[in-house]
């Protein structure tokens, strides 16, 4: 059994970037660029004005109101560029071509129409007043945005006004789930004696699509070592990342472990010290990478969310993989024995985290609520309120 430390680098270090892939602008948001994005373009594209006013040669003004003859107007969206004669003034909008000659521009409220022209209120403008020099933001030729960039909408913005429509990224794997369980039914169909809804294909599917990964496959398979085997024989080599869930355990028909040895996985880890999810497993068949969840689903998410979905986003670029961990004082008592770190279902403010009720791992009411899980190393047994935790905060912390 190793520890949550040596478990956390073993995903590091046994995970590998996937090939690129071109993607349209649009559908790039939260992926990792592979290649640098060059700009063609100088931002802002020709002198702009940042104001509505008027455009001057700022020796103009010397004196406090000074009148200039109104000569003409600058739109924005104008084709025709305009040249300014000295001693005379422009009308500018908002993000509209400064004419030519013009070296600043004063904004409306600092000024004053009459029939005969504009008078400024203003003396001394500074050169460039209110106006964005071409280039100003981004030249041609300059990187706009280097590879192993996170795409933001922010990100996609700024390539959007490049006049980018397509970036390389890195992929993002492709997913298959197998769900074990001879007791599970699907959800709809009625339940028996001795059967439980299943929930966590639901849940990973959920989870999955949340970090953007679009191809996710399900399949089912009994407690059965031949079945099992042959499913995850085929899985293996159809998919970037498996996850198995529930069979991975000790029990007389927990076959995940079999089937996997059998189809030649190298293991690279199983068993972690952490309530819940000891029996975790990861294992590697060429470039497929194999990672058995424990079933009880309160185990599994916790597992997911704390190794596979790092894995998944080292696999498409990421290298801030871990969830974002804050240290907050804990709002009640808390307190466990064993040998095993903990991971604690809670909710998290940017101030406190409180842990919830029901921490076994079958129970998914108190996840339903979390937004955090508390990491409690088992050198800590008791924790009293107001001491400080680490507190992970789930994707959707906000
Ligand atoms: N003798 C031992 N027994 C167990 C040990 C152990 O060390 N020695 N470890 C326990 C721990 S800890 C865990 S965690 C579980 C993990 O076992 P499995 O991965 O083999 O999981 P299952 O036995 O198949 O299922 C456990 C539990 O979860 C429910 N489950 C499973 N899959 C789903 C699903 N898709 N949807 C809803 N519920 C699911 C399943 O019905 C069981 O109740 O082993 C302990 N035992
Ligand atoms: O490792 Mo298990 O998830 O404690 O029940």
């Amino acid at each position: 059994m190793i520890s949550v430390q040596e478990a956390k680098q073993l995903i590091q270090t046994s995970t590998q970037v996937l090939s690129k892939e071109k993607r349209t602008l649009a559908d790039a948001v939260g992926y990792v660029l592979a290649e640098d994005v060059g700009s063609t373009l100088a931002l802002p594209p020709f002198r702009q004005s940042s104001m509505d006013g008027y455009a001057v040669f700022h020796e103009d003004l010397t004196t406090p109101d000074t009148e200039l003859p109104l000569v003409g107007e600058s739109r924005a969206g104008t084709d025709t560029p305009l040249l300014l004669a000295r001693g005379t003034t422009i009308r500018v909008l908002t993000g509209a071509p400064v004419p030519e000659g013009a070296t600043a521009v004063v904004m409306k409220e600092k000024t004053e129409q009459r029939e005969s022209g504009i008078v400024f209120n203003t003396a001394q403008v500074p050169e460039g007043l209110n106006v964005r020099a071409i280039g100003q933001q981004i030249r041609p030729h300059e990187v706009a945005m280097p590879a192993n960039t996170y795409l933001t909408p922010g990100s996609v913005g700024f390539l959007a006004a490049l006049n980018v429509e397509e970036v390389w990224v890195f992929r993002k794997p492709l997913v298959g789930i197998l769900v074990t369980g001879d007791e599970l039914v699907q959800p709809g169909m009625p339940l028996r004696f001795g059967q439980v809804y299943e929930s966590s294909s639901a849940m990973l599917e959920a989870v999955l699509k949340a970090e953007g990964v679009e191809s996710i496959t399900i399949q089912y398979v009994a407690d059965e070592e031949a079945a099992t085997t042959e499913a995850l024989r085929g899985m293996t080599t159809k998919y970037d990342l498996v996850l198995t869930t529930g069979g991975v355990s000790v029990g007389t028909y927990d076959f995940v472990g079999t089937a996997l040895e059998k189809i030649g996985v190298d293991s690279i880890f199983y068993k972690v010290k952490q309530r819940p999810g000891k029996p975790l497993y990861l294992g590697r068949k060429d470039t497929a990478r194999i990672v058995a969840l424990p079933g009880n689903p309160a185990a599994t998410l916790v597992c997911f969310y704390e190794y596979v979905l790092p894995a998944i986003r080292l696999m498409y670029g990421r290298t801030d993989c871990f969830l974002p961990a804050l240290r907050l004082p804990i709002t009640n008592d808390y307190s466990f024995s064993g040998e095993r770190d903990e991971f604690l279902k809670a909710i998290a403010t940017t101030e406190a985290v409180t842990a919830l009720e029901g921490q076994e791992s079958f129970v998914l009411r108190s996840f339903a609520l979390a937004n955090a899980l508390i990491y409690l190393p088992s050198s800590r047994h008791t924790v009293a309120k107001g001491e400080l935790v680490e507190a992970h905060l789930l994707p959707f912390f906000c």
